[in-house]
């Protein structure tokens, strides 16, 4: 081991000089630097891995230099967003809750892990954005809405997702969650309807903090609801409570209101089995054009907004802080 000094002190004007830990210097001209890259994104990572390189390039002596890069793993929960069949609102859930999480303060990141209809990319306004990776991570992608976000349909067409075979559908899904998410703490993670690959992946690999049920009011959802409740509670990750969505429709031009799919099937089966009831979106013409439009409703502030506020406020609480 030779002097380390020249190096240290090369080093020691960088702005971000308490990020590099003590350098070493072998015999025959071999530095060492190991850098804390936590926190900083690719960019930033880079900027500072190209600036230790140059400065000691200008120290006499040293022939080459080894430069490890290390970063603090963040702890992360997952909120996976379940439902027994499709086209039930998990999709529009998942989209609001991730919003209406990070309006609360929650560092909160989006997975698409819908293979056979990823529609995140839409519905946040971000159609048609690749996700890229670096080191064979992938890099989220920042949404206007300040929720970076990761879906299946950035990956791979559609048509090709559904020729999948479980184990890719699992490592697809362990890509997503295994993304470089920074300072994310909160994922909210829309999953596909059902009960299968990356549900059972998910549970096995990446333990969910909490599950939340989405479910339309009428029996034939419940019982769809039910089934993927039970695989939860199997598998002991909480299940966080029920979403009775597309409940209490209200005619946009004479105001009457009418229950297309019944109302309240889903708190009464909450109730049944014991689970908390977290709220009721009703069926709303403007939540659909809003989620077609790319502008989800938990991003602004007029009523259609306070479902899913409200919705979001429970799961917290339930998660704790
Ligand atoms: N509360 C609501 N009011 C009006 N339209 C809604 C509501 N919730 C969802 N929708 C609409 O219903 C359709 C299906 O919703 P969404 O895609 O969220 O369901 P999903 O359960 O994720 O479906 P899939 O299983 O196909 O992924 C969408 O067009 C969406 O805009």
């Amino acid at each position: 081991m030779t002097d380390s000094a020249p190096i240290a002190a090369a080093l020691a004007s960088l702005p971000d000089a308490r990020r590099i830990a003590p350098p070493r210097v072998s015999a025959d001209g071999v530095a060492s630097v190991i850098l804390d890259v936590t926190g900083l994104d690719a960019a930033a990572r880079d900027a500072l891995e190209a600036e230790v390189r140059g400065r000691l390039a200008t120290v006499p002596g040293i022939c080459e230099v080894r430069l490890v890069q290390t970063a603090e793993k963040a702890e992360r929960r997952l909120i996976a967003i379940a439902s027994g069949k499709g086209g039930v609102g998990k999709s529009t859930l998942s989209a609001n809750l991730a919003i209406a999480l990070r309006r609360l303060g929650h560092r909160t990141g989006l997975v698409d892990a819908d293979i056979y209809g990823p529609s995140q990319p839409r519905l946040m306004a971000a159609d048609g954005e690749r996700a890229t990776a670096h080191d064979k991570q992938l890099l989220p992608i920042m949404t206007r809405y300040g929720v970076p976000m990761l879906s299946m349909g950035q990956l791979v067409a559609p048509e090709k997702a559904l020729a999948w075979r479980g184990s890719m559908a699992s490592g697809a899904f362990g890509q997503l969650v295994e993304g470089r998410w920074e300072h994310v703490d909160t994922l909210v993670v829309d999953l596909p309807p059902g009960t299968g690959d990356v549900q059972l992946s998910m549970i096995q690999k990446h333990r969910p903090a909490g599950a939340v049920i989405v479910s339309t009011p009428q029996d034939l959802a419940l019982i769809d609801a039910a089934r993927a409740i039970d695989l939860f509670n199997t598998a002991g990750v909480p299940v966080i409570g029920i979403v009775e969505n597309m409940a209490g429709y209200v005619c946009p031009h004479c105001g009457e209101a009418s229950d297309p799919f019944g109302q309240g099937g889903a708190e009464a089966e909450a109730a049944r089995l014991g689970i908390p009831f977290l709220g009721r979106v009703p069926l709303d013409i403007a939540i659909r054009r809003a989620s077609d439009a790319g502008e989800p409703p938990a991003a602004g502030d007029d009523k259609a907004a306070a479902p899913f506020l409200a919705i979001a406020q429970k799961v917290a609480k339930s998660l704790g802080k």
